[in-house]
């Protein structure tokens, strides 16, 4: 019996008309287009896939949004500067360093550089302070996009045994913690490529979220059957094997156990750009009502 198929662009289209509706009121009412600045060191070419949708998404929703483009080489410093130049700019709201940044430079020293109040990926200190004190400022993009889901789906939370499969600060971490949080109450593990009986673990799942960027990792001995799997993955295959994207899920088998799934293309991905559209207003929000700065 195959899965119940969880469908973000769905979803995100959904959620993106809600905010493009927020956006429309709060610009008629100040006079404000939030505006994200996108800043892109090198040529990645699967960031200029990501920041390309996040752009187009930006101006359906009528959000203003630019582009900062600096060399592979650049040095960290240039960088700094250029954060610290969009930080101090009234006329941007929401800035996003995309990740992941060339070998010269230290991420962790550039995204702490961001103001918090402009840090739509939630990935500041501060930000990610408050998300785990229950009372955040903006919602981690990924994380709150599989919440989104889940929700849609009709996948209940509350006493579930929720394991995530993966740590990252981007993704495992605080996916846990949206997941721990009053409201969801899920009972939470959180598991690693270090977790010993991983299959073991991730079979205790009635939801379980796979975020370890490996692709189809997860494999249907994995899955309880019955339980919601949500495929955080963002894998492109290598040409050998046809190229494309693929999940950490090896989504065939495990349609076949899970009770409910998300794809990838078509799930999580497009839930992340939609959440980021609602940070990007939520900073515009903050910086026009005069939020101390
Ligand atoms: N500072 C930072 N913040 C990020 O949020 C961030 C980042 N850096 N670096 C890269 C990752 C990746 N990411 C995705 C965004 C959209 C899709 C997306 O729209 N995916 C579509 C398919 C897109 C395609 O066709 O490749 C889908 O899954 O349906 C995927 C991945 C955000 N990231």
């Amino acid at each position: 019996m195959p899965a119940r198929l969880i469908d973000g662009k769905q979803t995100a289209a959904a959620y993106r008309e809600r905010v493009k509706a927020d956006v429309a009121a709060f610009t008629q009412k100040t006079g404000v287009t939030p505006h994200l600045a996108a800043v892109v060191v090198g040529e990645n070419p699967a960031s200029a896939v990501y920041v390309r949708n996040k752009q187009r998404a930006c101006e359906q929703a009528g959000i203003g949004s630019s582009l900062h483009a600096l060399p592979e080489s650049a040095s960290q410093a240039d960088l700094l500067a250029l954060v610290q130049d969009l930080n101090a700019d009234p006329a941007v709201h929401g800035i996003l360093v995309q990740l992941p940044l060339p070998g010269q430079i230290d991420e962790r020293a550039v995204l702490d550089a961001v103001a918090p109040l402009k840090d739509v990926d939630c990935f500041h200190p501060e930000n990610v302070g408050l998300l785990s004190q229950g009372r955040p400022r903006f919602a981690p993009c990924t994380p709150a996009g599989v919440m989104e889901l889940l929700a849609a789906a009709e996948v209940p939370t509350a006493s579930a045994r929720a394991v995530v499969l993966g740590r990252s600060e981007i993704v495992g971490k605080p996916m846990a913690m949206l997941l721990l949080a009053r409201g969801a109450d899920a009972t939470v593990t959180v598991c690693h490529s270090r977790t010993a009986d991983l299959a073991a673990v991730c079979r205790e799942a009635d939801v379980l979220i796979a975020a370890i960027g490996r692709a189809k990792f997860l494999t249907a001995d994995m899955v309880k059957p019955g339980a919601a799997v949500i495929d955080v993955g963002i894998n492109r295959l290598p040409d050998s094997e046809g190229g494309g994207l693929a999940g950490d899920v090896d989504y065939d088998a495990v349609n076949e156990v899970a009770g409910a799934l998300t794809p990838v293309p078509g799930g999580v991905g497009p839930m992340t750009v939609a959440v980021l559209l609602r940070n990007t207003l939520t900073a515009a929000e903050l910086q026009t009502a005069g939020e101390p700065g």
